[in-house]
């Protein structure tokens, strides 16, 4: 028999061996320009929560039509009833999960503070002291399960953690983001110089550390292992390399740990910052210029960077702010890729950041909220300040009192979508796994069920209207169901009150 239900299982997914027919619209990003709408489809999640099969529906049909023609895309799939649960979710849509590249999970105690600074003093007064706390496994506990819980119920289904120096409290940030369902990338911070006595490591005990963080994923199984992980498969959780910035490390410490990278197939993902704010460059290039006589592979942030072999397709560079072409010619050469942080770079004052010109040359890059320079935790928000970034980098000078055209094209509502789902995935090299709906790629994805009839329904509007509204308008509350590799791990159906 078939089940017919319209609220998705909170237990549904990977480990029920059956599979689940969505019926519903859905929205989801084929290119850089190219967001497809469908008003109705049939979509297969297998019972390991792999998405077969796509099938669009006739929307104008009665719902027992609609109903049929299900049963008759299964038959032709060779589906037979009882092998599939059939849930419909035709209020609202089905979107790819967001993906936040680039976020510092022990910041999150901090959100909301420093506006008035930029990013050497909040360093120095905000961010050093409240990251040192997390020597302390209680207290990294408490504070990051509440990040992960909030993250995942903003529609967050991937993230790229910065956790602090603290070997045994980044385990413990892995670890949970199994337990919880998250799909991750989780870094154990390093930093030997240029940091406060009692928030440094030596550089030894910094590589150290990071192998023995490394070797925690590579034992069988993780006690708080919640399903096991299929060889085939990517691992749910991933470790990636740190290095905090140029600033912290050590040529040594950054020498050692491109060498760390490239010590496995395919190497080890490293995630850093880069050219953020003007006096961090000129710090970074007159410290290397001291330090090597270094000659023109110094005079740049990237170039120091490609110098010490940190630069590759696995590098996830957040900010990228100020960049020249020499820069950018260096990314994009050598195939690493941006993490575009436009909350962080308006609240720490940075500067604004031309993505348009990263895309044009063809520079991988997503979206990051940079918990706590950027003060909100979710990538709706950082989705509308990317657009408004990138508005004001089309404005023509305000001294032209003659019309010009604009400087560069402002990110269109499907480019932000494609830097917040498969812009993100290719950033992770996970383009092939996740992102959007094509069958083969695990399901993440989020079922937005927009609130209340005045602000989303009204007469006449489409699929289109609703998901522009939600982009712009909606928030956590709208998000009924979020799953991550099939099973359902947040969202709001079946926990109404009232
Ligand atoms: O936005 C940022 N947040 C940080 O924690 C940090 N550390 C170095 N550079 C940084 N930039
Ligand atoms: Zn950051």
């Amino acid at each position: 028999m078939t089940t017919t239900s319209n609220t998705p299982a909170s237990n549904g997914g990977p480990n029920s061996n059956k599979g689940t027919v969505y019926i519903t619209p859905l929205v989801h990003s084929l290119s850089l320009d190219i967001l497809e709408f469908s008003a109705l489809s049939a979509l297969l999640v297998d019972g390991e929560g792999i998405i077969q099969w796509v099938e669009p529906l006739d929307s104008a049909l009665p719902r027992a039509e609609r109903e049929k023609e299900v049963h008759r895309v299964m038959a032709d799939r060779g589906i037979t009833s009882d092998q599939v649960e059939l849930v419909w979710l035709d209020d609202g849509f089905l979107c790819p999960g967001l993906i936040d590249t680039h976020t510092h999970a022990p910041q999150y105690p901090n959100l909301g503070l420093g506006s008035d600074l930029q990013l050497l003093d909040w360093l120095e007064r905000i961010t050093f002291p409240t990251e040192v706390k997390f020597g302390n496994l209680e207290y990294a506990r408490e504070v990051y399960e509440e990040v992960i819980r909030r993250s995942l119920n903003a529609g967050t289904t991937t993230s790229c953690y910065y956790a602090t120096i603290h070997e045994e409290s980044t385990k413990l940030l892995a670890d949970l983001c199994i337990h919880l369902g998250q799909r991750a990338f989780v870094g154990k911070c390093n930093m030997d110089r240029n940091c406060p006595a009692t928030y440094t490591e030596a550089t030894e005990s910094s590589i150290a550390s990071t192998e023995a963080f490394l070797a925690h994923f590579d034992k069988p199984t993780v006690p708080t292992y919640s399903e096991p992980v299929k060889p085939s498969r990517l691992p749910l959780v991933q470790p990636i390399l740190t290095p905090r910035f140029a600033i912290s490390c050590t040529p040594s410490l950054l020498s050692s740990l491109a060498a760390l990278s490239a010590s496995r197939t395919p190497s080890i993902p490293i995630q850093t910052h880069m050219s953020e704010n003007p006096l961090e460059c000129a710090w970074v290039t007159q410290m290397f210029a001291d330090e090597t006589g270094a000659e023109n592979w110094g005079k740049t942030y990237a170039g120091v960077y490609e110098h010490y072999g940190l630069l590759g397709p696995g590098t996830i560079l957040a900010h990228c702010v100020h960049l020249d072409d020499e820069q950018r010619e260096i990314i994009r050469r050598t195939g690493a890729g941006v993490s575009h942080c436009p909350g962080s770079n308006m609240f720490l004052s940075s500067g604004a950041a031309k993505i348009r010109e990263l895309l044009d040359l063809d520079i991988k890059v997503g979206l990051g909220t940079d918990c706590s320079g950027g003060p909100s935790i979710g990538i709706l928000s950082a989705i509308r300040s990317a657009s408004y970034i990138s508005k004001f980098n089309s404005f023509p000078s305000s001294s032209d009192l003659i019309p010009s055209p604009p400087r560069t094209r402002p990110l269109s509502t499907p480019n932000l979508f494609y830097l917040a789902t498969m812009g993100g995935a290719a950033l992770c090299r996970l383009e092939g796994s996740i992102g959007n709906f094509l069958p083969g790629k695990e399901f993440d994805a989020l079922w937005v069920r927009p609130r209340g009839p005045g602000m989303f329904l009204r007469k006449g509007e489409g699929l289109k209207e609703i998901f522009e509204k939600w982009i712009w308008g909606g928030d956590d509350r709208d998000l009924g169901a979020v799953w991550v590799r099939g099973k359902r791990v947040a969202g709001t159906a079946g926990k109404e009150t009232g």
